[in-house]
């Protein structure tokens, strides 16, 4: 199997090569975790968290100057103004209170519409007007807005060209972020490996496709959105639902291979997932359970069915732990009524109460906070911006792209280009050999006038393909 992108000792090149800033991890990381590499995702048994994944200071021992993002929020609230002019706020999230540090996936799970996206929002500093906040989010104890290349976001809507191939896709990309001293034999080796990775090694030179054309599918459409944030392997990682979209073979690779970089790099990773099978589960660090934008736990993945169960909400045999969580607190549906090992079986919105009362017993919320005292006093010089490409670079690989881009799309291109010869013979055809009298000056005057005005009502049929230009300019990570 071809090795990764960090794998170090065992691959023909070193990820040390590649980032000079991970030198420094790839030194420190211990030898049966370098080595390996992590394994391709065609048909590679991984091991589960207890063997592959173990917890991050057995894998990532930072140091004073480097010691990671440890990233920690309290008492977090996010309202929203309603939807009628003068109407009250709506709480979406209140009083949430967490931590995520180098080396750990913490997965952020509930009920449709709980708050899971906001929350991650939040935490990325990517709240959208009119969404006001309150609430402490510190990076190593201080307030910080990370520096390009140290955070990245894989969102819900992949945003991509949908006339790219998956190659193009992540070589521009690699073009773009990755340090401008970089070899360009490098990027497309370091941007070949990260794809082989996310197993999409057999759809390298599929179109990625769009509302018009068909391509790639939407699950793999995820994970071309997550190799192109992993390019720059930042230090601090949000993905909204990274395996909505999968079936359980490839949600378990994906967050398998993420866990895995998470841990021998000691990358931060935030993840809202919505409904994980029992393997993917195993995979995370810490869960937040949300409900209905309270805290129902916020601790070890492997301590939520204990909670549950202490709580009075024992998981029935063979079910999975995420689906019981999820359905026990989800009071959509009322006539959901909830299995308890009380006298009584209860209704989802009890439940809700019982276990956030449960919660805020010392036993559980004053582990978060004693956890939370100790990461803000790691401190660490603040985040560098890293090294990328030269504005020259950007300009042409822009440039290209774009022309790539234009040329594909028959209905910006082609078709325009078809409707613009029609006019020239048009007018050509109407004013030929007008001829150098006085009234030559009008028809001359006419023929600038009509070309001018059409020439700029066709530059609006280039209104999409701006748009999504200006989609994908955004969802790239922001200098
Ligand atoms: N800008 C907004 N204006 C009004 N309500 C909003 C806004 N943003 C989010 N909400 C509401 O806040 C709640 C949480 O939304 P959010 O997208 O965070 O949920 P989620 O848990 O990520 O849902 P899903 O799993 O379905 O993606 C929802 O009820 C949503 O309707």
């Amino acid at each position: 199997a071809r090795t990764g992108s960090g794998g170090g000792g065992g691959a023909g090149w070193s990820l040390g090569r590649i980032f000079p800033w991970a030198s420094a991890w790839q030194r420190r990381a211990p030898a049966g975790v370098d080595g390996r590499g992590p394994a391709g995702f065609d048909g590679v048994e991984v091991a589960p968290r207890t063997a592959a994944v173990a917890p991050a200071p057995a894998r990532w021992a930072g140091t004073d100057e480097d010691p990671g993002v440890f990233l920690t929020w309290e008492d977090v609230c996010v309202m929203v103004a309603g939807a009628a002019y003068g109407a009250q706020p709506v709480s979406i999230l209140s009083g949430i209170t967490g931590h995520a540090g180098p080396g750990e996936v913490l997965a952020i799970m509930g009920p449709s519409g709980c708050g899971k996206t906001t929350l991650l929002d939040t935490l990325a500093g990517r709240l959208g007007p009119g969404i006001t906040e309150t609430g402490s989010i510190l990076i190593n104890g201080r307030r910080e807005k990370l520096a390009f290349g140290t955070s990245a976001y894989v969102t819900q809507d992949s945003v991509l060209m949908s006339t790219m191939s998956v190659r193009e896709a992540i070589y521009y990309s690699a073009q773009l972020q990755l340090p401008g001293t970089m070899p360009a034999a490098e990027k497309r080796a370091h941007a070949d490996a990260v794809i082989r990775e996310m197993g999409l090694g057999d759809a390298m030179d599929t179109r990625i496709g769009g509302r018009m054309t068909k391509g790639i599918s939407g699950g793999q459409r995820k994970r071309v959105t997550i190799c192109v944030e992993m390019l720059t392997r930042p230090r601090l990682l949000f993905l909204d639902e990274p395996t909505s979209g999968l079936d359980s073979a490839a949600s378990y690779h994906v967050m398998s291979h993420i866990a895995r970089v998470a841990a021998r790099e000691g990358m931060t990773v935030v993840a809202a997932v919505h409904q994980p099978c029992g393997d993917v589960f195993d995979l995370f660090h810490r869960l937040c359970l949300l409900a209905y934008g309270r805290t129902i736990f916020f601790g070890p993945a492997s301590g939520a069915t204990q909670f549950f169960t202490e709580s009075g909400f024992p998981c029935p045999p063979l079910r999975n732990p995420s689906d019981h969580f999820l359905r026990t607190i989800n009071k959509d549906f009322d006539e959901e009524i909830v299995e308890s090992s009380k006298a009584r079986r209860k209704t989802a919105a009890e439940a809700i109460e019982i276990l956030t009362d449960a919660y805020q017993s010392p036993a559980y919320s004053e582990k978060t906070m004693d956890r939370i005292a100790e990461m803000k006093g790691i401190g660490g010089a603040p985040f560098r911006k890293r090294e990328q490409a030269s504005f020259s670079t950007k300009l042409f690989v822009l440039t290209r792209r774009s022309f790539v881009n234009m040329h594909r799309d028959i209905g910006y291109y082609w078709m325009r280009l078809g409707v613009y010869l029609g006019i020239g013979i048009c007018l050509g055809t109407i004013f030929y050999q007008v001829g150098h009298s006085y009234s030559s000056i009008q028809a001359r005057c006419e023929v600038i006038m009509y070309t001018t005005a059409l020439l700029t009502f066709m530059a609006i049929g280039g209104f999409p393909s701006f748009v999504e230009d200006v989609k994908v300019a955004f969802s790239l990570p922001s200098d």
